[in-house]
């Protein structure tokens, strides 16, 4: 597989390319299916039609790998939280965990019970050409901390960081549940048969630097670590949103560093280049046009160039109502500039 190689730093006949978020609603035919449906959780939950869905941007985008379709709030909504998507909202938690008395409430073993999303893998890998990737993913502890803590999304992310100031302890015990969940789940993903691993750490940002490596980064190695000494084969992929001034303290053992758009990439080349293989990093918005697609590329490809070390993404997630034909073009032309 090209992207698995990749992973490794071997040659391969060009750079590979998926797309975070390439499964969604810029697709006619992912809404067709999450209506069917009838909303995001319920398609989660049924394996084929998640299967479904995973498989469509391989087909449309001809993409070089798959992402499993779920989310990452699966751990949090299985140790038993209350969960919903409000319209325009995002997710809500309706039970928001702030004390070691909540902490207790929740269920150790949420891996046991997403069996949906081990079944949707299953799925997929059968289906799947031989030669194209699945990737299987979580949410990296502190990201999901966030969630769970503050209860939805957030701006200042007040009420979690205050925890950490005031009540490290607390914090510490929800990020090791968590971390555990973590490790037993993606355990269960690689036996269900995903060809490699991303952790998302999306809010990674929302830290200050001594803060991000004690609660966050420390907690993802951890993950990294613990699978890799099991299962060397599977690339590990870590992506840390939106800490470009913090790469002097990137380490552990891992494959492949996730850069986010706001971190320039020639920056991450030279700070983090010869010891990770670099995922990334166009900004999403650019597929809005074909011209900024096109420099976005060509800009990316001048600094990594058509060798290994590289593999293409998007700095973030792409936007719901992006032209599915940018989308088409850009792995064209990533593929077509990097032929080697
Ligand atoms: C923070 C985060 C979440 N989920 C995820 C993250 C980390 C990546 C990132 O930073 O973007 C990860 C995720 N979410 C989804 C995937 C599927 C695979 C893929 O990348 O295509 C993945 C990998 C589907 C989804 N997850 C969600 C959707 C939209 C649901 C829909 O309306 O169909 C999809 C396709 C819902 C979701 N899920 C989450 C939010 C904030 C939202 C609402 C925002 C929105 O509406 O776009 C939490």
């Amino acid at each position: 597989m090209v992207f698995i190689d990749a992973c490794f730093r071997k040659k391969t006949p060009y750079t590979p390319i998926w797309m975070m978020r390439q499964a969604g609603r810029y697709l006619p035919e992912y809404m067709e299916v999450r209506n069917k449906a009838g909303n995001f959780l319920t398609l989660c939950k049924n394996p084929a039609m998640a299967a479904e869905v995973t498989l469509q941007p391989v087909e449309i985008l001809d993409v070089d790998a798959a992402i499993l379709f779920s989310d990452i709030l699966v751990i949090p909504l299985e140790m038993g939280m209350d969960l919903r998507f409000e319209k325009g909202e995002g997710p809500i938690f309706s039970d928001p965990i702030r004390t070691l008395e909540d902490l207790e409430r929740l269920y150790d073993y949420p891996e046991e019970r997403l069996t949906y999303v081990y079944d949707t893998i299953k799925i997929v890998r059968e289906k799947l050409p031989k030669d194209k990737a699945l990737i299987g993913f979580s949410g990296a502890p502190w990201t999901l901390a966030t969630y769970m803590v503050e209860g939805s999304g957030s701006k200042t992310y007040a009420t979690i960081k205050k925890l950490i100031y005031t009540d490290p302890e607390f914090m510490h015990a929800l990020m090791i549940k968590i971390t555990e969940a973590v490790k037993a789940y993606l355990v269960k993903q690689i036996e269900a048969g995903v060809n490699a691993v991303q952790v998302f750490d999306s809010w990674a940002s929302a830290l200050e630097k001594e803060k991000y490596f004690e609660f966050g980064w420390d907690y993802m190695v951890d993950i990294a670590e613990f699978l890799k000494e099991r299962y060397p084969h599977i690339p590990v992929i870590l992506f840390p949103k939106g800490i470009a001034g913090y790469l002097d303290g990137i380490y552990g053992k891992f494959d492949v560093f996730g850069v986010d758009w706001g971190t320039p990439i020639d920056l991450a080349k030279e700070k983090l280049g010869e010891k990770y293989v670099l995922q990334g990093n166009m900004e999403p918005t650019r597929l809005y046009s074909k011209e900024a697609t096109k420099e976005g590329v060509e800009k990316i490809i001048e600094v990594m160039g058509a060798k290994p070390g590289h593999i293409f993404n998007l700095g973030h997630g792409m936007l719901p109502d992006l032209p599915v034909e940018n989308a088409k073009y850009l792995v064209e032309l990533v593929h077509d500039l990097t032929r080697r």
